[in-house]
């Protein structure tokens, strides 16, 4: 189980300091996908990334298991069990496909392992495994190898930044089967950043952040309603603009 309690993250800020992220109290249980969504800039990635142990809080508490990671740095936490997949995921020129996911999954694993991961992921995995994980790679491919990485390994929570953008149709209903999958087994919680409908109705709760702060989180038959009503009025307000 993860549970925070009053994260506050800050950033420094033209001799300031800004909050991005302000008592944030939250827990995922065992076996769990919880989905957070929210308008963009609303400190999803903060979030994320305080999780994983890129952002330092100001204050706050972070427990795996009722263990006080907060002061893990990130390897520490990758070792204590939780997997990442960034939004905009790094390049690492000069190492091979194969390699990142041996890293990934901590022992050596074979090429018809690596494959068998890719062919997951939706990549034509002979054409892949032997690339690098460099600037030649698209968006799409990278987005998806990343993904792979965080799947190599069993995790008690995997983190996921919008594991759709950037990726195609056939891949993304890849990705889904394989959530499901992850989410039937129970073995692993997921924490699923998403702004799409079809992975938001996957979840057991769904958590909005907006401007810092929970705007709302619960079940889905409690925050779906909500989201519907604040999609309607977009529609609304665009409608009287003429966009549509
Ligand atoms: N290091 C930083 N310094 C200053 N501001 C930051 C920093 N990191 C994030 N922010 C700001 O904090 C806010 C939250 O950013 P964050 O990336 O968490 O949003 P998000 O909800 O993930 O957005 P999106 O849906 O667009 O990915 C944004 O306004 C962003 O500009």
């Amino acid at each position: 189980m993860l549970r925070t309690e009053e994260l506050v993250v800050k950033v420094d800020d033209e001799g300031g300091k800004k909050c991005l992220l302000d008592h944030i109290s939250f827990e995922v249980k065992d076996g769990e996908m919880l989905v957070i969504t929210g308008p963009n800039g609303g400190g999803k990635s903060t979030l994320a990334k305080t999780l994983i142990g890129i952002n330092k809080p100001e204050s706050g508490k972070i427990y795996l298991n009722d263990v006080d990671i907060t002061d893990y740095d990130i390897n520490h936490r990758a070792n204590a069990g939780i997997g990442y997949a960034f939004q905009q995921p790094p390049r690492f020129k000069g190492m091979p496909v194969s390699r990142l996911l041996s890293l990934a999954a901590g022992k050596e694993l074979t090429e018809p392992e690596c494959c068998r991961m890719l062919s997951e992921v939706g990549l034509c995995a002979e054409e892949y495994v032997n690339r690098q994980v460099d600037g030649t790679l698209s968006g799409g491919e990278m987005k998806r190898i990343e993904i792979a990485t965080v799947l190599a390994k069993e995790h008690k929570l995997c983190v996921f930044d919008e594991p759709e953008a950037g990726i195609d149709l056939w891949s993304f209903s890849m990705l889904i089967q394989k959530f499901e999958e992850i989410h039937r087994q129970k073995k692993q919680s997921l924490i699923v950043i998403s702004h799409q409908e079809k992975i938001i109705e996957m979840a057991d709760q769904i958590m909005i952040v907006d401007d810092g702060i929970i705007k709302r989180m619960g079940s889905k038959e409690e925050v779906l309603p909500y989201l519907n009503g604040v999609k309607k009025c977009h529609e609304c307000a665009d409608r009287m603009e003429g966009k549509f």
